[in-house]
């Protein structure tokens, strides 16, 4: 959670440490909120955040997934949840539900067309971003995964300040322009003061079908330099593979889905303790 003695903007900002922070509605209970964040788009920020949840989900655990990426929603889609909308009862959002159960919010459940755009300034993104935390009817959750905004911004600048996040798990790519990028988000989220959780690096091979051999198709670049210089955990390593980069359309890949991230889930699970 955001602390104000060490938050970015301690020195200029004139706001109460409560204005700062957002509360969940009365009739909500979330116990871990977990972000999934990288400085660098398109690394697969999105796949691995819903991956984490319905391994969650799998595991018993009762999932909510907050869609911050407010400009470019991708949730709906890879839950196929795409053409539904949702509801309200009063003033709250009800959540759109998956069949497995998981509750997932994302503006694009709010719009006519899945494609229109959103153009938006800053500030309005994040207040729509605080909504889908106090006026979604998220009920009682174990854990909620939040696709966290993209980049440094000042999206995910709120979304650090204003959620009572519990930890970080960053997405990188085993690239050294991408490391780099990475590595300023995490820097951003020490001094947010919110917890790292470790590293998963997505697509850090492909294996060959034919001869089974592992590729590495980013060259020799890794994260260690990005692990060892901000004493990271590595939480896994994800191939790039048909099954992952169809997650939005295909059904029948989750089993493979989920024999990558049981693993890492195990490993997010005991870091959160
Ligand atoms: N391990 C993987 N193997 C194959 N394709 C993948 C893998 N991970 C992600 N992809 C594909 O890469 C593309 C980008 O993924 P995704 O949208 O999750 O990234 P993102 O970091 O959330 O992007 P954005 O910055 O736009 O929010 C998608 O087409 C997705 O299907």
């Amino acid at each position: 959670m955001a602390d104000c003695n060490n938050c970015a903007t301690s020195t200029t900002c004139t706001k109460d440490k409560e204005a700062c922070q957002v509360v969940v509605n009365q009739f909500s209970k979330i116990d871990r909120i977990i972000g999934v964040m990288s400085g660098k788009g398109g690394v697969g920020k999105s796949t691995v955040a819903v991956a984490i949840a319905k391994r969650l989900q799998r595991q018993g655990y009762k999932v909510g997934i907050l869609d911050a990426d407010v400009t470019g929603p991708s949730v709906p889609r890879l839950l196929g949840l795409h053409e539904q909308r949702a509801k309200h009862v009063e003033e709250y959002i009800l959540p759109v539900e998956t069949m497995e159960g998981i509750r997932a919010m994302s503006l694009n459940f709010l719009v006519d067309e899945e494609n229109s755009p959103v153009i938006w300034r800053g500030p309005i993104v994040s207040n729509m971003v605080k909504q889908f935390y106090t006026d979604v009817f998220w009920g009682n959750l174990d854990y909620l995964v939040v696709d966290m905004p993209p980049g440094t911004s000042d999206v995910a600048l709120t979304v650090m300040q204003s959620l009572p996040l519990h930890g970080l798990v960053m997405v990188t790519l085993p690239q050294d322009m991408v490391s780099m990028i990475v590595e300023k988000a995490v820097q951003m989220a020490r001094k947010m003061s919110v917890p790292v959780l470790g590293v998963i690096e997505n697509m850090s091979y492909i294996v060959c079908p034919d001869c089974g051999k592992k590729i590495n198709l980013f060259g020799d670049g890794n994260s260690d330099n990005l692990l060892y210089r901000h004493q990271l955990h590595l939480l896994g390593e994800i191939p790039m593979t048909q099954g992952m980069a169809s997650m939005a359309s295909a059904a029948g890949t989750d089993a493979e889905m989920d024999a990558l991230f049981a693993p890492i889930v195990e490993n997010i699970r005991k870091v959160l303790g």
